[in-house]
């Protein structure tokens, strides 16, 4: 599997160099590695085994090394001359960075450094691509001077030989074992033992390790984390175009699927004409437009920041970071979660591999932990959320993606519940203040009580938690109510189209009203009326929608070599190519199973003498 990927991601890769050069001759921007990469670990179900080389190893060279160093390193990268991956996580620490183990110790004498992993725990584990496949990474280490710590670098270092592939003396790598998906991946382990390398392989844009020794520190060190924060904004939008994969196919499956008249004697109808089906599927399309739309934002935000970064103006890195998590922990949870239930929705069809539902979940589900873990990452945005809280009191103005915050803190009470698409945005954004404000109480109290950051973090965490995903929430909402009811080119569209997707937002500000009702009820008081108002709503807008479904789902444009499955194919062929496929399972190459002679008769053989003797 692993060489097979490798194959079509040369091909694809290859496809990448024409679409760099066509759409981006020679530039920096994301969006060729974004679509090569998409389209590589699109045609690759078992996964891309050049992802990180594409979206952080060459990425890390340009925007953590300095010209010279891209020189060296990043155009022979960019041009797949050399082929590296992103080395950060240890088999004993993947989220606390601080407590990574490998220790990079500056040789003055040779103006090298010396590399280790001194423990098993140190070792390197799961960068993508390290088993077979790369000769080149990014290896992340403490830095040590003197044997005093410096705090977290990345080094060029070359692991394999560029002519046999061998693992070079010092290097001990290897593939990590199977996965629940991304076999293709070859994730691996890399054990450095007295490895050195030049000074010149320590990555120094933005901190230095001079000649004699000393250092000089990063103006901002979080923008060592900046390859991370691209990634998460990739998830954000790759995990979208999951979702909306899933959502295609389940659409297509359940207007092919007939089952269970609705009305006795009627003929079956479609599965989609049922209501509850119509409440599984149709949701979900509308939520993989949701994020792709908020993705699409955050890629803008991120090439502006990486062009800002790239003056030394770090003012933005602190609302990037924020939307970043915050968007990459939404996505892959309500992607993963959502094309589960998709799955469920194709009833037992949906668990053939035929389907490829299981693979695409087996795609989607892993953003959920690599790239931060999504828990870790709701407690880092707690943490923002409880500095801006800090801002209101003092009456500063926050960032942008925050300005709610501010207007939600000078309200004294909710107003008057009109159920309009703004009084829905409205509701999940006091909702979230609600929440904010609540979680700063219990946090600040535990600070006054002398307790550290990190503890009060930690045991305000269920509270920071909660914030931190209605943030979410209000963001992506905000977003798309922009997007339909306020987008400069909304006098472009249909009155059609339009109406469409004021139909998608109808139900999308429902449903998340919905699914935090509990949330909104604490800080807002809505009669029973009201709320059942809502879900008259809710039944009404499915029943709009149903008729647009399919549209919608072939305007995401998926060939059907990338859904590769029998159940969501263009041509609706779903029974034809459930059968061809089970026709292909090895076992129907013969009528009678190899197991028949050796196990299964003997078996049965063994039962009916015994039942024989015991009637003796
Ligand atoms: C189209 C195709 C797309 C395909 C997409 C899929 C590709 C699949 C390939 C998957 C590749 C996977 C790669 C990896 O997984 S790489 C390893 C990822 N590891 C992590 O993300 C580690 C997560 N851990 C953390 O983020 C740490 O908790 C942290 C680094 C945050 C450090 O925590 P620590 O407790 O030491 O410090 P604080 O939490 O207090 O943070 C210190 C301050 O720094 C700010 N901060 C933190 N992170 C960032 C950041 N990324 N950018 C900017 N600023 C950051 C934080 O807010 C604190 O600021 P203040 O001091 O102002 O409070
Ligand atoms: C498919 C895949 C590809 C990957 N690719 C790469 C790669 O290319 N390069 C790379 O460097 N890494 C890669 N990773 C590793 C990934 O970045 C880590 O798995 C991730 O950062 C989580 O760290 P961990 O696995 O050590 O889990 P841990 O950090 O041990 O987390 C385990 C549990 O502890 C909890 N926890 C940890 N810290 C805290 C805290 N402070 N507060 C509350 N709870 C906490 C977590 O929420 C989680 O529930 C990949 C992982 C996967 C699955």
């Amino acid at each position: 599997m692993a060489s097979m990927s490798v194959k079509h991601a040369i091909a694809a890769a290859k496809k990448l160099r024409s679409l760099q050069e066509r759409f981006n001759p020679g530039g920096s921007d994301i969006y060729p590695a974004l679509m090569g990469d998409e389209a590589i670990t699109a045609l690759i179900p078992s996964g891309n085994p050049l992802s990180v080389h594409i979206l952080m190893f060459t990425r890390a060279l340009r925007e953590q090394g300095t010209d010279e160093q891209y020189e060296k390193f990043g155009r022979r990268a960019d041009n797949n001359e050399i082929i590296g991956t992103f080395a950060q996580t240890e088999l004993g620490h993947g989220t606390y960075l601080r407590g990574l183990e490998a220790r990079a110790d500056y040789d003055r004498g040779t103006e090298e450094f010396v590399l280790n992993t001194p423990k098993l725990s140190s070792y390197k584990w799961w960068p993508g691509g390290l088993g077979q496949t790369c000769n080149y990474c990014i290896f992340v280490a403490q830095l040590y001077i003197d044997n005093e710590a410096k705090g977290m670098a990345m080094f060029v270092v070359q692991i394999r030989d560029e002519e046999t592939h061998m693992p070079l003396p010092g290097v001990h790598v290897g593939e990590i074992g199977k996965k629940m998906g991304l076999n293709g991946v070859n994730n691996g382990f890399l054990g450095l033992k007295d490895y050195r390398v030049p000074r010149l392989n320590m990555l120094m844009r933005h901190q230095q390790v001079l000649p004699d020794g000393r250092f000089v520190k990063s103006p901002v060190s979080q923008v060592s984390y900046f390859p991370m924060v691209f990634v998460r904004c990739m998830v954000a939008r790759q995990n979208s175009n999951y979702l909306a994969q899933a959502a295609t196919i389940a659409t297509r499956y359940s207007v092919i699927r007939r089952q269970s008249p609705i009305e006795e004697g009627q003929p079956e109808p479609k599965i989609l004409e049922h209501l509850t089906q119509q409440m599984k599927v149709i949701p979900e399309i509308v939520t993989a437009v949701v994020y792709r739309l908020a993705a699409a934002n955050l890629q803008n935000m991120y090439n502006e920041t990486a062009e800002a970064v790239y003056r030394k103006d770090f003012s933005r890195l602190p609302e990037l970071h924020a939307l970043a998590c915050i968007l990459k922990v939404a996505t892959s949870y309500d992607s993963t979660y959502g094309i589960e239930r998709l799955r469920q929705a194709c009833g037992g069809h949906g668990y053939l591999t035929a389907g490829n539902l299981g693979n695409i979940f087996a795609m989607a589900a892993p953003a959920c932990t690599y790239e931060g873990e999504n828990s870790v990452l709701y407690l880092q945005v707690g943490k923002i959320l409880m500095k801006n809280w800090s801002q209101v009191l003092a009456g500063r103005e926050l960032m942008p993606s925050m300005a709610y915050i501010s207007e939600c803190s000078k309200m004294t009470s909710f107003p008057q519940w009109t159920g309009s698409w703004e009084c829905l945005l409205k509701a999940i954004q006091y909702a979230c203040v609600g929440s904010i404000r609540l979680a700063f109480q219990s946090y600040n109290a535990r600070v006054q009580s002398a307790q550290s950051q990190t503890a009060a973090v930690n045991y305000s965490g269920l509270e920071l938690t909660k914030a931190a995903e209605l943030h979410g929430r209000s963001y992506v909402a905000g977003n798309f109510y922009q997007q339909i009811v306020n987008s400069p080119n909304k006098h472009q569209r249909s009155p059609q189209f339009q109406k469409v997707l004021e139909n998608m937002l109808e139900l999308h500000l429902i449903q998340i009203f919905f699914r935090h009702l509990g949330d909104i009820l604490r800080f807002i008081r809505i009669t029973e009326d009201e709320i059942s108002a809502l879900q008259r709503r809710l039944e009404e807008v499915l029943k709009e929608l149903r008729p647009d479904a399919v549209a919608i789902t072939d305007a995401f444009d998926f060939n059907d070599k990338i859904l590769s499955s029998a159940l969501g194919c263009y041509d609706g062929n779903v029974y034809e190519r459930l059968f061809e496929a089970a026709l292909k399972h090895p076992l129907n190459r013969k009528s009678v199973p190899d197991f028949f002679e050796a196990h299964l008769k003997p078996f049965m053989k063994e039962n009916a003498d015994n039942a024989k003797k015991s009637k003796l």
